[in-house]
């Protein structure tokens, strides 16, 4: 199989790395700069330093024919831009006649007065021809590049789409598994970058593992209740892209989302944490949408609700925590 990238960032590389152990893939960056210093060091430095691509990735800048052009020289093309770069890319597929897949996981920021979208809703915009889907599920790109073993899942209403990815990406390190309920896969996705933003509050506050606990499972909850709400099925929330995700991302040190908890429970600010990553956290532009998108669907998301007004600066770290343990009693439902 042929296999074009579209995006060095981290997670790209990983998965051009790893899948270059069964296919040979083009990994494209939008950068030419970022393009020549990958082709020459034969690493990515920036984005995921240590790990030597191996010799079945070749390294692209954007060529003449553009990422249409490239696009249809291969069997599969993955989109690995964060959210922010998605519409241009499947914009520029529309025409694209082989199964398309993004990565990322979140809300676009608004773009118009449907608020921000899933990549599926951009998807219907801008490329509804487009056979395509989400890879997605618990994988730390630090981790996959190391072989370690992970399980993902490709998401899409397309069985073709599905097998591509299963083909692409399923080996001896990676399990992939299918799933159809891409709705429920891509807010799976992008709420628990949000909830990880809490989590990694919660435990910078040091409020312990009860707390811990509990966050994940009230913030599974209301990410459930969204899901359905546009559509999804509510197992899908117990799967890898809903439970997996929010449990690896909530926990682990290596999720950049969490990481912008710890440093807000400092009292450092939302831009000096961001920055500091060198990374996107996507959790911090989707939040605000998260919480529209649920008021307007009228699903209660308190702990979506609070981060929002943590990231607008309208409470402190410890106003957050007696927010939300001041709310009425009320019934455990989803
Ligand atoms: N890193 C991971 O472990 C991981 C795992 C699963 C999913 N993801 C998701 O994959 C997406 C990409 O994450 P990452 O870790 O590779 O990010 P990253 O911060 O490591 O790299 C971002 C890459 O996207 C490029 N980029 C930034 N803005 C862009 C735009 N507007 N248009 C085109 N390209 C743009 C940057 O130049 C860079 O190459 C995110 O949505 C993330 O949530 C990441
Ligand atoms: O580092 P994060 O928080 O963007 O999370 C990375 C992946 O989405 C984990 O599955």
């Amino acid at each position: 199989m042929n296999i074009l990238v579209l995006g060095a960032g981290a997670w790209g590389t990983a998965l051009a790395v790893r899948a270059a152990d069964q296919h040979q893939v083009t990994l494209w960056a939008r950068d030419a700069g970022q393009a020549n210093a990958l082709a020459a060091t034969r690493e990515n430095t920036r984005y995921l330093p240590g790990f030597p691509l191996p010799a079945g990735v070749s390294v692209l800048a954007s060529g003449p024919s553009g990422i249409a052009g490239l696009a249809a020289q291969h069997d599969l093309v993955i989109v690995a831009t964060p959210m922010a770069g998605l519409r241009a890319m499947l914009a520029g597929l529309a025409a694209c006649t082989r199964p398309v897949a993004w990565l990322c996981k979140g809300f676009e920021a608004p773009v118009h007065a449907a608020g921000g979208l899933l990549g599926h809703e951009i998807r219907a915009e801008v490329a509804p021809g487009l056979a395509s889907g989400a890879l997605s599920g618990p994988s730390f790109a630090q981790e996959v590049v190391q072989g370690r073993p992970t399980a993902l899942v490709a998401a899409s209403e397309s069985e073709l789409v599905r097998t591509a990815l299963v083909d692409a990406f399923h080996g001896p390190t990676i399990r992939v598994y299918a799933n159809d309920d891409l709705v429920g896969v891509e807010v799976g996705g992008a709420v628990k970058n949000v909830l990880a933003i809490a989590t990694g509050l919660c435990d910078g506050l040091s409020l312990g593992l009860n707390a811990r606990a509990a966050l994940i499972t009230r913030g599974l909850a209301e990410m459930t209740r969204l899901g359905v709400a546009l559509g999804a099925r509510a197992e899908t929330f117990m799967g890898l892209s809903g439970l997996g995700d929010l449990v690896l991302t909530a926990t682990g040190d290596l999720s950049r989302n969490r990481r912008v908890g710890l440093l807000l429970a400092q009292d450092r600010s939302v831009e000096e944490a961001v920055d500091s990553l060198g990374h996107v956290a996507e959790g911090v532009y989707s939040a605000r949408t998260v919480a529209a998108r649920a008021r307007r669907l009228n699903v209660d998301m308190p702990i979506t609700r609070c981060m929002v007004r943590l990231l607008d600066g309208e409470l402190r770290p410890g106003q957050a925590v007696a927010e939300l343990m001041g709310r009425d009693p009320g019934a455990e439902t989803r």
